[in-house]
């Protein structure tokens, strides 16, 4: 009986294998991006470079529902590059929420944002009581916030249907910055005539 229980969970682990975010090598901008993947000028190209929320930009493509499912939220380690990307010390924890953003039942996007510990002061320890309302709601309704340049990302793809492009950006608040990565997954695209 254990053996068919673990026998189950490692056919959704496979099954699910293409819901996690692979290795990916970020870029300034879509150009230098394109140098490499010149698919950043192909379909993907409105939501690598889509203004205002992400949010509000996936739910206009929606013709029931959308919703935010967390994947994992919690104090954890950022990489070594986000660190460095953020400006904080390479060891120090952070509030690191992922989700994946759900059109008409389906995943399209994964997101991962890490929120620094000086983000999470006064008004900004509403970020840590979230939950399934989207991180975009939050952002862009609060004038503390200012978003960065958008970089491109060419992700490096270890499982057949996990993403290959995205898209993130800093933003930045009183004296504190987070970093918001989106990655698309493939029905993002063949669901939607934009
Ligand atoms: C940053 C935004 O928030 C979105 C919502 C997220 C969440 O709830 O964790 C993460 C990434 C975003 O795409 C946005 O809408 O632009």
């Amino acid at each position: 009986m254990q053996s068919r229980v673990s026998d189950i969970k490692n056919q959704l682990g496979e099954f699910n294998s293409h819901l996690t975010i692979p290795p990916t090598d970020w870029y300034r901008s879509l150009t230098a991006a394109g140098l490499r993947n010149p698919s950043v000028h192909g379909d993907a190209r409105y939501w690598l470079q889509v203004e205002g929320s992400f949010t509000r930009a996936l739910q206009k493509q929606c013709t029931r529902s959308f919703h935010v499912e967390v994947r994992q939220e919690g104090f954890g380690p950022p990489s070594l590059e986000e660190s460095r990307r953020l400006g904080i010390p390479l060891r120090q924890h952070a509030w690191i929420r992922e989700v994946r953003l759900c059109g008409d039942g389906e995943p399209w996007v994964l997101a991962r944002t890490v929120i620094p510990l000086n983000c999470l002061e006064g008004e900004g320890r509403r970020l840590l009581h979230l939950g399934n309302k989207p991180l975009g709601a939050y952002l862009f309704t609060s004038p503390h916030w200012e978003r960065g340049p958008l970089e491109t990302g060419l992700c490096n793809p270890v499982t057949a249907g996990q993403p290959e492009l995205a898209r993130r950006s800093l933003f930045s608040g009183h004296h504190s910055s987070l970093l918001v990565g989106e990655y698309f997954l493939p029905a993002l695209f063949s669901r939607n005539t934009l």
